[in-house]
């Protein structure tokens, strides 16, 4: 049997709160086993960006990332953001190492291609498509008793340049990357207690989605925005090789993990 290892993505709209941040980091801490974290950033990118004349455009969730924003985004989630949680959770006894897709050679990626077929075109700039997560290294940090914390950064070894690339995306890449080696429990944390029948209303948990309910759900407008590309996501890494999936809130983490009440399980039915 695989051991166990537990890959958490944590938001951030929890980020950007540095209690609700600190309360889940203690969470975590507390997590038993083997763990890795992913986290986001991008609200703080924006508000970085502003400060520095740099606006910000998305087009479906996705930053447009040309050489000002790159510079942005790399000393933002490779810098502050990360430095600040491997900070806290030193503090808390956990012995975590900050990390982005180029160190080591983790997270391979190449540069997303212009997209020309429509109009008008879509160029993401330095937006990264992940080709190939290094589970070996990874699993060698976690064996040195190293609690990898990761940036939402990959690198394209040809070019030599850092690719933003969205932090979902990178967390089921990192539990599929895995699940050769572990059996993947793969957690998103968010500030909603799980996928809402409501989004305006906490207490419309769907306990279990199935992806026959995600469709109806999107068709219904029940489900809408950030939340489509992080349950394309989940259902990817489900249907790749990861044993779980949960999404739940931040506060929820311990609960979701030990209960079936909490957040909400993805199964492909
Ligand atoms: N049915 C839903 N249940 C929960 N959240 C939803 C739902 N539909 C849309 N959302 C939105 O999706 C957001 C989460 O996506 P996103 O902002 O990308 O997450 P993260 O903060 O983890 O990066 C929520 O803040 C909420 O506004
Ligand atoms: C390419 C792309 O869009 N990258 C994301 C990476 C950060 C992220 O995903 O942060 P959250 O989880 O906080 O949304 C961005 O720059 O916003």
């Amino acid at each position: 049997m695989k051991p166990k290892l537990y890959v958490v993505k944590i938001g951030g709209n929890i980020i950007d709160n540095s209690e609700a941040l600190r309360s889940f980091l203690t969470s975590f801490a507390a997590l038993k086993g083997n763990k890795i974290l992913l986290h986001g950033g991008g609200k703080i990118a924006t508000q970085v960006a502003e400060k520095l004349g740099i606006p910000t455009e998305m087009v479906e969730g996705r930053r447009i990332t040309d050489h000002a924003m790159l510079d942005v985004v790399t000393m933002v989630y490779g810098g502050l953001v990360n430095k600040n949680i491997v900070a806290t959770l030193q503090s808390l006894n956990s012995n975590a190492i900050g990390l982005t897709g180029a160190d080591a050679g983790l997270i391979r990626a190449h540069k997303r291609p212009v997209n020309d077929k429509v109009d008008p075109v879509i160029d993401y700039g330095f937006v990264g498509d992940i080709d190939a997560v290094n589970g070996k290294q990874l699993t060698a940090f976690l064996k040195n008793k190293l609690l990898p914390i990761i940036a939402p950064l990959t690198f394209d070894p040809t070019l030599g340049v850092m690719l933003n690339t969205n932090a979902d995306t990178m967390a089921s890449a990192v539990a599929v990357g895995l699940s050769e080696f572990y059996d993947v429990n793969l957690v998103y944390c968010f500030e909603k207690n799980g996928v809402l029948l409501d989004a305006d209303n906490d207490d419309t948990v769907i306990p279990v989605l199935t992806p026959e309910l995600y469709a109806t759900c999107k068709t219904a407008g029940a489900i809408y925005k950030g939340m489509i590309p992080k349950l394309d996501n989940a259902f990817a890494a489900l249907r790749n090789g990861v044993a779980e999936v949960t999404i739940c809130h931040a506060d929820q983490l311990g609960l979701a993990l030990t209960k079936k009440t909490a957040g909400t399980k993805l199964t492909l039915g």
